[in-house]
């Protein structure tokens, strides 16, 4: 018999695996929650018109072709997405502090960084220990060991009470951190809670931060969908990078330019000011990071990249972007105001402005795993274990369905 006949079956993911369990479940009306991914008012997935108008261009375009991309992907599309987070006019880029990576989207970023972290950010003789929130998106907590940093502790986030960020518990665990761990923060939008510290309280987390001498690792993923606006969502990431501190940031297109399967995203470290001879050292980390990815994957996809190029690059493609952006989160917003209305009219028990006040793509609605549970056998109605509602999964005509099976759940 074969040597991987006693190969265990994995546990389903967290949030992919209830994708195929929904898939499966023949039930007519079936209603999905589950994957972060937009969908329009019809529940169909959306290509983003600008998107592909800049298909057609470069499929028209003769000099567009299949060649390799460099191990750290189209410079253009470094160049534009870390002006995308981090502002045009950033200090750090202007002094050449700033390494950029393409990656294979958000999860690519993550663990290419990670794994470079592992192999060099030493700040005592031991590696560094990883913090990721409670709760965050489930994929953290397998991308640190598996990128070789050991398993991730978790610094408290959510006050579950009021539905927003326990901002006391949040600084008490980031000040107990040991020098020089690596701080996981979600850059907007955070996943699943819908809970983001506001201005004042991430400046007090950068305090600690350089206090501790933590070294921030920003997740981008939902730049665009917290606000609709590319630049408050990215408030957080610069005002970090205008304290001219050693930070890490992924960046994922999955969402905000719905190039789930494209998988294009970026990896960028960022250097502490006053690094001397620091175009060495710029020099220095990208031949790292090429060395990571290059046994890796060897080079990214093409496609992605040069789409997000052609958004990004053209004036008027990036203002038809952010208009359809806006749109996105429009529809999103809509969804949370037209739940919280049917929960309220049918008088379900407990508080829904949470609803309303959460922002980004998901509600995280307090619902127990038993009750999650229930919806999936009873209302054939699919969300994550720990309660969290993908939005866009809503429509104007299943909300009232969804209300309705929410109110049987917790009565
Ligand atoms: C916080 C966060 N970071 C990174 C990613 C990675 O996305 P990528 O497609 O690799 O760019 C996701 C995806 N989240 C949604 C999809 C998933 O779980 O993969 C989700 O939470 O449903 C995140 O929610």
């Amino acid at each position: 018999t074969s040597v991987f006949a006693g190969v265990p079956e994995a546990p389903p993911d967290p949030i992919l695996g209830l994708n195929s369990a929904f898939l499966a479940d023949e039930t007519p009306g079936k209603i999905s929650l589950g994957v972060g991914a937009f969908r329009t008012d019809e529940g169909k997935p959306y290509v983003l018109p600008v998107v592909k108008r800049v298909e057609q261009q470069l499929a028209a375009d003769p000099a567009t072709n299949h060649e390799y991309l460099p191990i750290d992907g189209l410079p253009a599309f470094q160049k534009l997405s870390a002006e995308l987070i981090l502002g045009k006019d950033c200090t750090a880029m202007n002094e050449g502090r700033v390494v950029t990576s393409q990656a294979l989207s958000g999860t690519g970023a993550l663990r290419v960084g990670i794994t470079f972290l592992a192999r060099f950010l030493r700040t005592s003789g031991s590696p560094p220990a990883v913090y990721i929130p409670t709760p965050t998106w489930s994929n953290h907590r397998n991308i640190v060991p598996d990128a070789g940093l050991g398993d991730a502790r978790t610094y408290r986030y959510l006050d579950a009470t009021s539905g927003g960020v326990d901002i006391t518990s949040m600084l008490a665990d980031l000040s107990d951190a040991p020098k020089g761990s690596v701080i996981v923060l979600h850059g907007c939008a955070h996943n699943p809670t819908g809970a983001d510290p506001s201005p004042a309280q991430w400046k007090e987390i950068l305090t600690v931060v350089r206090e501790r001498g933590l070294l921030p690792f920003f997740d981008n993923a939902y730049q665009g969908f917290a606000s609709g606006d590319l630049d408050a969502d990215a408030a957080s990431v610069r005002l970090f990078a205008d304290a001219g501190i050693d930070m890490v940031l992924s960046q994922s297109f999955a969402k905000n330019m719905g190039l789930y399967g494209q998988r294009i995203g970026a990896l960028s470290v960022v250097l502490a000011a006053g690094t001397p001879d620091v175009a060495v050292a710029a020099k220095a980390v990208r031949s790292q990071l090429k060395a990571v990815v290059r046994p890796m994957y060897s080079s990214p996809p093409a496609h992605g990249a040069r789409i997000a190029v052609g958004v990004l690059g053209d004036s008027a493609n990036y203002a038809e972007w952010k208009k359809e952006l806006a749109g996105m989160a429009g529809r999103i917003g809509d969804m949370r105001t037209a739940l919280k209305a049917a929960l309220d009219a049918n008088g379900t028990p407990g508080d829904w402005s949470r609803i309303v006040n959460q922002i980004g793509m998901f509600s995280y609605t307090g619902l127990s795993a038993q009750q999650v549970a229930y919806l999936r056998t009873k209302h054939h109605i699919y969300m994550t274990s720990n309660g969290r509602i993908s939005m866009a999964g809503l429509t104007t005509s299943t909300v009232q369905q969804v209300a309705d099976a929410m109110k049987d759940a917790v009565e």
